[in-house]
């Protein structure tokens, strides 16, 4: 008998012919996530599942594979020679396992693949039941809503037994979407839009604009800090872009219609960054605005903004309100990081009363000044690149 964890994955499974290319790219992502554990571990896949053996115990296996993007659930499982004794005692024992002295309900459910093993599925699922309910305290049928499904699946040269799965984060593996810049500041949103992209498979590169001495170095330690926690769902790491950004506000200070500055200090940041994406094959940009948060997230600002840039800009928290992006914060573990007070360049350089409806001909207009081009170039050139670890 032995120890080892099954693998779910929901939508990877519906892929079609182009599943082979998703489940490679999970089992590369959770290579990636488990080889700082110092511990040998094997990953493979087989009939269609992705099984993990390693030595000793799991729980730290376990908790990096619930933060691997594309995995539903992570099961203990236990795999048996085709030997019915044997394939009892594997389910006693993980049944036990999932007892804690309280009262539960249990159900078993078999697949058998191999027609030739001695019962079929009603028989073994039955059998195995009784064994179970004869062996142990506190424990009850419920074919219908169980505390603990059992899984029994009977295969040409063993069988594997598993229960209880601990939820994973779903969504998509990363990377098997493509890649995208993410403008990462240090508050709430941003860390949890990257977050969401990452779901939908997208590979992410934060961005981050720092404004030195008005943004104090304590600000861009907790941009990496929220970075260090965006790489637990990224494989380990993560490259870190910090761009200086003084130059590029003072030029819009002295050379900008104050009213304007919002907008046009992020069409500059739009800008600078659909560079470095661009530079590093990402196709798209992310963002944490969302509508009617501030005076710069209006349909009319972002319209403004979207016009410097060729690519496509996401904002995935479009839809959520403050309570469930800071209830998302909290999940993933970036809230509390989040909300430590060291100032952004965006609540520094606030003009009094910004234009919350820009016309982009006027913005065009106020920007004539400004020698776009080399602020962009010279601001790519000197973009700081930091890799972080995830803790
Ligand atoms: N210094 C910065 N570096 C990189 N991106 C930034 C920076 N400041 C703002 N952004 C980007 O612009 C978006 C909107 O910023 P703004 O300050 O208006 O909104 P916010 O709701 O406070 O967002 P957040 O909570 O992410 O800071 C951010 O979500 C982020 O994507």
């Amino acid at each position: 008998m032995k120890d080892l964890i099954l693998i779910k994955y929901g939508e990877i499974g519906i892929k079609g012919s182009n599943r082979y290319l998703f489940e490679d790219r999970l089992i590369r992502n959770m290579e990636e996530s488990l080889s700082g554990i110092n511990k040998e571990v094997d990953i493979y896949k087989t009939h269609g599942r992705v099984f993990v053996e390693a030595e000793g115990s799991f729980e730290r296996i376990r908790e990096r594979l619930q933060k691997v993007f594309g995995i539903v659930g992570v099961c203990s499982a236990k795999e048996t020679e085709l030997d019915f004794e044997k394939i009892k005692n594997a389910g006693l024992e993980l049944i036990e396992r999932e007892l804690s002295g309280k009262p539960r309900t249990f159900k078993v459910e078999t697949r058998r693949i191999n027609k030739d093993f001695q019962y079929d599925s009603m028989e073994i699922s039955r059998k195995l039941g009784a064994y179970i309910l004869r062996n142990t305290e506190d424990l009850t049928v419920d074919v219908h809503d169980p505390d603990i499904q059992l899984d029994v699946e009977i295969r040409h040269k063993q069988a594997y037994l598993y229960a209880s799965d601990l939820p994973g984060v779903k969504g998509l593996p990363v990377g098997s979407c493509g890649k995208a810049g993410l403008l990462l500041s240090g508050g709430i949103d941003s860390p949890v839009a990257g977050w969401m992209a990452m779901k939908r498979g997208v590979e992410i590169m934060p961005i981050y604009f720092h404004t030195p001495p008005f943004t104090s170095s304590r600000a861009k330690e907790k941009v990496l800090d929220l970075s260090r926690v965006l790489a637990e769902y990224a494989g380990g790491s993560l490259q870190v872009r910090i761009v200086p950004f003084t130059e590029v506000q003072k030029a819009l200070n002295e050379k900008c219609p104050e009213k304007l500055l919002t907008v046009i200090m992020r069409r500059m940041m739009m800008r600078i960054a659909e560079r470095i994406t661009n530079n590093n094959e990402g196709k798209a940009l992310i963002t944490g605005e969302s509508i009617g948060q501030v005076a710069s997230q209006t349909l009319e600002s972002m319209n403004v903004t979207n016009a410097v840039a060729q690519m496509p800009v996401f904002r995935p928290l479009i839809g959520l309100d403050k309570n469930e992006i800071k209830a998302r914060a909290k999940e993933i573990g970036t809230y509390e990081i989040s909300i430590q007070p060291y100032d952004d360049c965006c609540t520094i350089f606030v003009p009094d009363s910004p234009e919350t409806k820009p016309k982009l001909r006027f913005v065009e207009y106020g920007e004539e000044d400004l020698e776009v081009e080399r602020l962009i170039e010279e601001a790519v050139k000197e973009a700081e690149i930091i890799t972080v670890e995830a803790d």
